[in-house]
């Protein structure tokens, strides 16, 4: 106990999305998922459990965090605290390396530093598996941060059979993400409450969980084969194929806005010009093209030319859960 322990985990994009919880309480998804981690964004966090605390305290960025939050990273300590057998408090500081205007979900790689960080910090020694289990009580694209590279998230039906896997931890393919960071303003609907909707009130729920069956399996074999383009294309189908269950919830609603659109524009307009690019979204107004290394100017020349005010970053496969 009173041992300090610092965790780092990058965030990742899905390529085949996760939707829904058919468990919401233990974050068990309707579906399996499949994503990428990226290199250039992650999130540290250093845990100490110490018995003079008399809460759980929390800051993030340098600045103390007494709201939801807090609420939230407690409610995940108890789990950690429960496995333990420990009722002693934490002092949790956790630096965000992710712009966070960048749609890019910070809570993947938060609550799979703070898995990694807490629970070697109460003294447990949890294996990789156990780890993406943990980490998806917090958040359930954490899961699959605990791995570099290209990972699954196995939806399974309970505690012990949901948890992520790597399906190729030292990427061969040459892939890279092009965050294109236009709008600075934080997400009105959160993932969370977005995706329940959407399972409650979509006529086309079922559809999406069939149809995302399919595209998990091929989406598979095209890493397996170094296959880009057919993941490419089957990534921004698979991310249209979720959003269209935003836009048929009821009341319907959508994280795109004009920009979005603007930018799948595009993105499509470079295809018909024989420049592979292809557009993911998610919970937020931006977008994400996954491309490859040789593109990168003429994508990154397009888009200033059609926006000169955005940010682009070029984010490269990333490693899985490090201590510091
Ligand atoms: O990452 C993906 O598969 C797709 C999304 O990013 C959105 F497009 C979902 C992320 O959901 P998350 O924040 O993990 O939800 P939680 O389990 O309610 O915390």
């Amino acid at each position: 106990m009173n041992k300090k322990v610092t965790a780092r985990a990058h965030t990742n994009i899905a390529l085949i999305k996760y939707w829904g919880k058919k468990n919401p309480e233990l974050i068990i998804p309707t579906t399996s998922s499949l994503s990428l981690t990226l290199d250039q964004f992650y999130t540290d966090t250093a845990v100490v459990f110490n018995s003079n605390l008399s809460h759980d305290e929390l800051t993030l960025n340098g600045q103390p965090i007494t709201d939801h939050t807090l609420l939230k990273t407690s409610t995940f300590l108890d789990i950690v605290r429960q496995m333990a057998g420990i009722n002693t408090f934490a002092r949790i500081e956790s630096t965000n390396h992710v712009p966070t205007a960048a749609g890019l979900a910070s809570s993947a790689s938060g609550f799979a530093a703070l898995a990694a960080a807490s629970s070697k910090a109460a003294g447990l020694n949890l294996d990789r598996q156990a780890l993406s289990r943990l980490a998806r009580r917090g958040s359930g694209s954490a899961s699959r941060s605990i791995f570099g590279g290209f990972a699954e998230w196995i939806a399974g039906e309970d505690d012990l059979t949901s948890y992520a896997h790597p399906i190729q931890e030292n990427v061969t393919m040459d892939i890279q993400m092009l965050t294109v960071v236009l709008d600075g303003s934080v997400k009105k609907i959160g993932s969370r409450q977005g995706m329940q909707h959407a399972i409650a009130t979509s006529p086309f729920y079922d559809t999406w969980v069939a149809e995302s069956e399919v595209d998990l399996v091929t989406m598979k074999q095209a890493i397996a084969n170094n296959d880009f383009q057919t993941l490419g294309e089957l990534a921004e189908h698979n991310a249209l194929q979720m959003h269209s269950l935003n836009f048929t919830a009821k009341p319907a609603f959508t994280y795109f806005n004009g920009d979005t659109l603007n930018i799948l524009n595009l993105v499509q307009n470079l295809r018909h010009q024989g420049i592979q690019a292809y557009a993911t979204m998610d919970a937020g107004p931006n977008v994400k093209i996954i491309s490859q290394s040789t593109a990168t100017q003429v994508i990154c020349e397009a888009i200033k030319k059609d926006f000169p005010n955005a940010t682009v970053e070029v984010a490269k496969p990333g490693p899985g859960i490090s201590y510091l």
